[in-house]
């Protein structure tokens, strides 16, 4: 995509990625309640793992589509960052969990993101997204969940 080849090696370091293990109790009333509210993820790539209870779904063609358990593999998802850096060519996937009336659930996702001073920009000409830095963007989605209640993600920096 006209970036050097060695973006993320030189840039997503083992000390800005980071782990997080997703539990999700049983939960009476699932019909009313998300495990996790749909939002893309702000990083450049998430490799998940899911167990085999389920519950993971996905936008595809406008429409919710669940993502059935396979125990032999691992889901890669776009995080905005690539969305970015991609000049929108890759889309960053909006995704949610829903809960489970009986059985807890578990899933690990590792984060894949650069340090806060490395500089997102497009390959392409003309950008659609202006560049900024990680730490920049981090700040703006913290920024909006505290002011107006929910993540904007990238709309804010298209140009
Ligand atoms: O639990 C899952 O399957 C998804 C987790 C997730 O989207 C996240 O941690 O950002
Ligand atoms: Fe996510």
């Amino acid at each position: 995509m006209g970036h050097i080849s060695s973006f993320f090696a030189e840039n997503c370091l083992p000390n800005t990625c980071y782990l997080r293990l997703n539990r999700y109790p049983p939960c009476p009333i699932s019909s009313e309640v998300f495990g996790l509210m749909p939002h893309t993820d702000s990083d450049f790539l998430t490799i998940l793992y899911q167990d085999q209870v389920g519950g993971l779904q996905l936008v595809k063609d406008k429409k919710w589509i669940t993502v059935k358990p396979n125990p032999d593999a691992l889901i890669i998802n776009i995080g905005d960052l690539f969305q970015a850096w991609s000049n929108g060519i890759y889309k960053s996937v909006e995704h949610r969990v829903i809960t489970n009336k009986q059985v807890e659930r578990f899933s690990v996702a590792y984060f894949c993101c650069p340090s806060y001073d490395t500089m997102i920009e497009s390959c392409k000409e003309p950008s659609i997204y202006r560049k900024f830095s990680f730490g920049e963007f981090r700040q703006q989605v913290q920024h909006d969940v505290r002011t107006i209640g929910y993540k904007v993600g990238l709309p804010r920096f298209l140009i």
